[in-house]
């Protein structure tokens, strides 16, 4: 039996950081996905064939017997543990331990950019391998063992990203619990700067800062708060299309100001905000872990004038929709 399952992308459009704290957040999934193929081995092992992880930087160390690899982003073992811990969880939901178990994985999503790609590649694995173990998950569960996984691997994770991609749409996220926002498409553009930031490091180093100078640092946590709070407000209001995103473009630029004042922006993810802003664009703040990463605005006059602007600055402009869809079983082979 072989089982294909995909999952989404997801952009936070008010609230990163400040969401691992318990305060709230939201998000939507996009149109950018993982797909991950699941099927029986004989051997007993767990065999993970990453098709096309973009890892930036190789180091292979030969020692005695052994040869080690590794990236910019640690051992290359490392790199592949957020596919084998959903893999071990699921066999142990399924009391199949021991079990032989080959995942193949394809992805759109551009790793460590602050497009979820650790919580999908999670849900998908998930969603593969608990079909393929004849387990019945609801999305909603298999997005909370997306969450495990994510505390097992990083340490610290708030669970809106799992959670998104699992269940797809927009999301207000607080504390594990999530309410679906009204669907609306939104007319933005996400500006990725090239180079990528790694959410476990960042969400370390802002827990630092936080330890450092809890009396300076609460105060930002609770506005971001407060902005997530005015936004579900605006977004679920009656005001006409063109005040929504008025105010909602407004929050955007506050927030980004708050995340910068925490530390994760980068030069070049604050030019990609300001040439956007330049542009046109009625908004525009990071979106994700930061350090590098993606960058998004809110264009509803002149998406593609934004798109050229973030271009000229020096980053990928991707014009992104609205997924509707989480979790996906897309195949099931006999
Ligand atoms: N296609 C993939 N195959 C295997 N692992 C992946 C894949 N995409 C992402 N990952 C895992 O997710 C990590 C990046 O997650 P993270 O630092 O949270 O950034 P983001 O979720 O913003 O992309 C990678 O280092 C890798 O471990
Ligand atoms: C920084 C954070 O709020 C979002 C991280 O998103 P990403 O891994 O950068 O896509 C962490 C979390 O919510 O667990
Ligand atoms: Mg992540």
């Amino acid at each position: 039996m072989r089982v294909l399952a995909s999952a989404p992308a997801k952009i936070i459009l008010f609230g990163e950081h400040s969401v691992v704290y318990g305060k709230p957040a939201i998000a939507a999934a996009i149109d950018l996905r993982t797909y991950v193929w699941a099927e029986f081995n004989e051997n007993g092992a767990i065999k993970i064939e990453a098709k096309d992880i973009r890892v930036p930087g190789l180091t292979v160390s030969f020692s005695e017997d052994e040869i080690y690899f590794e990236s910019d982003y640690g051992k290359a073992a490392e790199v592949l543990s957020y596919v084998r811990q959903a893999i071990e969880l699921v066999r142990k939901e399924a009391d199949a331990n021991g079990k032989g178990i080959t995942v193949s994985i394809t992805s759109q999503i551009p790793v460590g950019a602050g497009l979820g790609s650790s919580a999908a590649v999670a849900v998908a694995t998930i969603g593969a391998v608990s079909r393929l173990l004849g387990l019945e998950l609801s999305n909603e569960e298999i997005g909370k063992l997306g969450h495990k996984v994510e505390l097992l691997v990083q340490g610290a994770s708030s669970g809106i990203d799992p959670t998104v991609s699992a269940i797809g749409g927009f999301i207000h996220y607080e504390k594990g619990n999530f309410e679906h926002l009204p669907f609306m498409e939104l007319p933005i553009v996400v500006g990725y700067t090239g180079s990528s930031g790694s959410t476990k490091e960042l969400v370390a180093m802002v827990r630092g800062t936080y330890e450092e100078m809890p009396e300076v640092i609460e105060p930002v946590l609770v506005a971001m708060g407060k902005i997530v709070e005015k936004a579900r407000d605006v977004i679920t209001s009656d005001l006409d299309e063109e005040l929504r995103f008025a105010q909602l473009g407004r929050l955007m630029n506050i927030n980004h100001g708050l995340l910068d004042a925490l530390g994760v922006s980068t030069k070049k993810l604050s030019e990609l905000v300001y040439a956007a802003r330049v542009a046109g664009a009625i908004g525009a703040k990071i979106t994700g872990a930061g350090g590098g990463g993606c960058m998004y605005a809110l264009a509803p006059e002149n998406q593609s004038e934004v798109a050229t602007a973030i271009t000229i600055a020096g980053g990928t402009p991707m014009i992104t929709r609205i997924s509707r869809e989480g979790l996906r079983i897309e195949e099931v082979l006999p």
